[in-house]
């Protein structure tokens, strides 16, 4: 067939559209600090651009001002002051399909499951009665009361829908003078007894996740009759919203993978760690400083969870124009997140929301449905690898879309520079299923993996470098114990990890070489995404043909498939097998890849 050359995918690296009108303006508008706008939300209001109360609003605009309308229209615009920019970009501007990036509203059911609030056809939050809890909420948290004794409060630096945040000092010890944020959540907003679980939690989370540069960093809690105080570093730069806005909303392709490699950092530790933050929007990471270079930190733990590996989340959270489909059908884990982080990399790349309409139902009708546009300015002008990187974290089904970890690994974000790759939770889930497939199906597993081009390789073999100390070739299960161990912060026990590695018991007793590793840990979802899904799958039958395959009893295919005596095999798996020598077909061998409950989904 001429395909199965396993010729690594060229990467034709186009002349990226480096222009930044703003570039060196990144705090122009940031002078009335961190978080001048609100988030908070009126939960009865449908309209999702609607001008939130207490906040600036654009002349220009429906949403609040900074803008980049504000840019373009103002005297102190520095579209206005910079010749250079001046004549591209507002054309650009008004070709958007939709309108710059305001802050983003919690959806309605998050505001329901806070406040009890639910309207007769938002009731999507089916937890106890309310009613029951309100008598006997118990706003005890067990923190130190000692918040007053310990710190000097100064001013609001920012403010959310459930509290508000300012600086403040420690009044004595050996850090007296330093600074910090402190978060204030008032006990009285606090109506109902998921309210208070989630400021634990948050507050759990945040303890429990320590030691990411690019993870605020926390120092305790507090609490008194009134409020929980959450003290963490003071990050003075603001947030990545205010500086998207304050660019003329949009990154250059450089500019853009720098935030985004601390973003998939983060998130890569967090889903690690097995939490998943169900927040992430530009308004949830913050600058240390004003610094055009900045570090990036994630902040608001709120709405975050612990997932065990093996589990799927059901509760709807999250904010509107980055929730993932996944969330709206209520079967989620930590790939969610990965969309979110689809959203702020398609924003800062172009400078417009992916999904938008201006009500919520609208958005979600756009996540679940509509595609994304890559056709109107700039995208043309981008390079095709941040075209292809979007895409491939916005894509709608869950498993075919890329891990932290594998973004990190793409060709656009790795470029030429040396990212260093995270260990990937996936590569134990997909461990674990290998470990329970059929030798037909590790046989049909290893040709495909035969098929890898270089830059799929280049992530296997990153995850396989964190799994190897010794450097002989192989790993075993101690190994990998070993991996997870010195990756581990609190937060992985509370998410059962060390629990699931007993699903790999079977590793204990031999060594895995890295042939078998890149069977073992590919994932065919995520092939089957990919535009050469097709010459994959043929040149992998081919190999296989050559080496594996044989005449198959249809038995001991209904068998491997767990298909029980009821069912009628011959009905079932008449396309599985080839009638002219009884061996697998080419269809066979795809469903086969894909494991039995797939295959039976799709035979029957
Ligand atoms: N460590 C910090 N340093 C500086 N500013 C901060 C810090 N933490 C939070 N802020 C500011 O306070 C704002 C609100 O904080 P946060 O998002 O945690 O609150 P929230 O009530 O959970 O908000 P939301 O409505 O988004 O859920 C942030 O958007 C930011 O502007
Ligand atoms: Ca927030
Ligand atoms: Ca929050």
């Amino acid at each position: 067939m001429g395909l199965c050359n396993s010729k690594p995918y060229s990467n034709p690296t186009r002349s990226s559209r480096n222009f930044d009108p703003h570039g060196n303006s990144s705090t122009a508008n940031n002078n009335d600090g961190a978080g001048a706008h609100s988030s908070s939300v009126n939960g009865g209001n449908p309209s999702a651009d609607a001008p939130n109360d207490g906040v600036k609003r654009s002349p220009f605009f429906p949403f609040y001002t900074p803008s980049p309308a504000h840019y373009w229209f103002s005297k102190k615009s520095p579209a206005a002051r910079s010749p250079a920019t001046s004549d591209s970009t507002p054309r650009r501007f008004f070709k958007r399909p939709f309108p710059p990036p305001s802050p983003a509203k919690h959806i309605r059911a998050v505001l329901a499951r806070r406040h009890g609030s639910v309207k007769p056809n938002e009731a999507t939050i089916p937890e106890g009665s309310e009613a029951d809890e309100v008598v006997a909420l118990d706003k005890n948290f067990g923190f130190s009361k000692h918040f007053g004794n310990k710190f000097e409060v100064g001013s609001e630096v920012g403010r959310g829908h459930f509290g508000y945040t300012c600086a403040a000092k420690f009044k004595k010890g050996e850090l007296k003078g330093q600074q910090v944020a402190v978060k204030v959540i008032p006990k009285a907003k606090m109506t109902t007894a998921i309210a208070i679980e989630d400021v634990r939690r948050e507050v759990k989370i945040l303890r429990a996740l320590t030691g990411h540069k690019n993870l605020v960093q926390f120092y305790d809690a507090y609490e008194d009759h009134d409020n929980v105080y959450i003290v963490m570093e003071l990050c003075e730069g603001g947030e990545l919203l205010d500086r998207i806005l304050s660019r003329g909303g949009k990154y250059t392709e450089e500019d853009a993978k720098a935030v985004l490699r601390q973003i998939l950092n983060v998130v890569a530790f967090c889903h690690l760690q097995g939490v998943v933050h169900r927040d992430l929007k530009p308004e949830n990471f913050l600058f240390t400083s004003k610094d055009d270079n900045s570090e990036l930190k994630a902040i608001d733990f709120g709405l975050s969870d612990f997932v065990k590996p093996d589990e799927r989340l059901n509760d709807i959270v999250g904010s509107a124009y980055y929730v993932a489909p996944e969330v709206l059908h209520r079967a989620y884990s930590t790939e969610a997140d990965i969309w979110s982080i689809g959203v702020i990399a398609y924003i800062l790349l172009c400078g417009s929301r992916p999904f938008w309409a201006r009500t919520e139902s609208g958005i979600f009708r756009a996540v679940l449905k509509a595609d994304p546009s890559f056709d109107e300015p700039p995208w043309p002008s981008l390079s095709a690898e941040a075209r292809n990187f979007v895409k491939r974290l916005l894509n709608k089904d869950p498993r075919k879309r890329m891990t932290a970890a594998q973004a990190l690994s793409h060709p656009w974000i790795k470029s030429n520079k040396d990212v260093k790759v995270p260990l990937d939770i996936l590569i134990f889930k997909l461990m674990k299923a290998y470990m329970r497939s059929s030798s037909l199906r590790k046989a049909a597993l290893r040709a495909l993996s035969k098929t890898l081009t270089v830059d799929e390789l280049f992530y296997l073999k990153e995850q396989f470098t964190l799994l190897e100390p010794n450097k002989n070739g192989t790993i075993s299960l101690e190994n990998i114990k070993a991996a997870l161990v010195k990756n581990a912060t609190d937060a992985m026990k509370e998410s059962r990890i060390p629990d699931f590695l007993g699903s790999l018991n079977a590793l204990q007793y031999r060594r895995m070489d890295f042939d078998e590793f890149c069977a073992a840990t590919l994932s065919v979802h995520q092939l089957e995404a990919l535009d050469r899904w097709e010459q994959h799958a043929r040149c992998a039958y081919e190999l296989f043909e050559k080496d594996g395959n044989r005449a198959i009893v249809i038995e001991e295919l209904a068998s491997e498939l767990g298909l029980g005596p009821s069912v009628p095999v011959h009905a079932v798996l008449h396309d599985w097998i080839r009638h002219t020598d009884g061996k697998l077909s080419f269809l066979g061998f795809v469903k086969l890849l894909h494991g039995p409950s797939r295959s039976l989904v799709k035979a029957q």
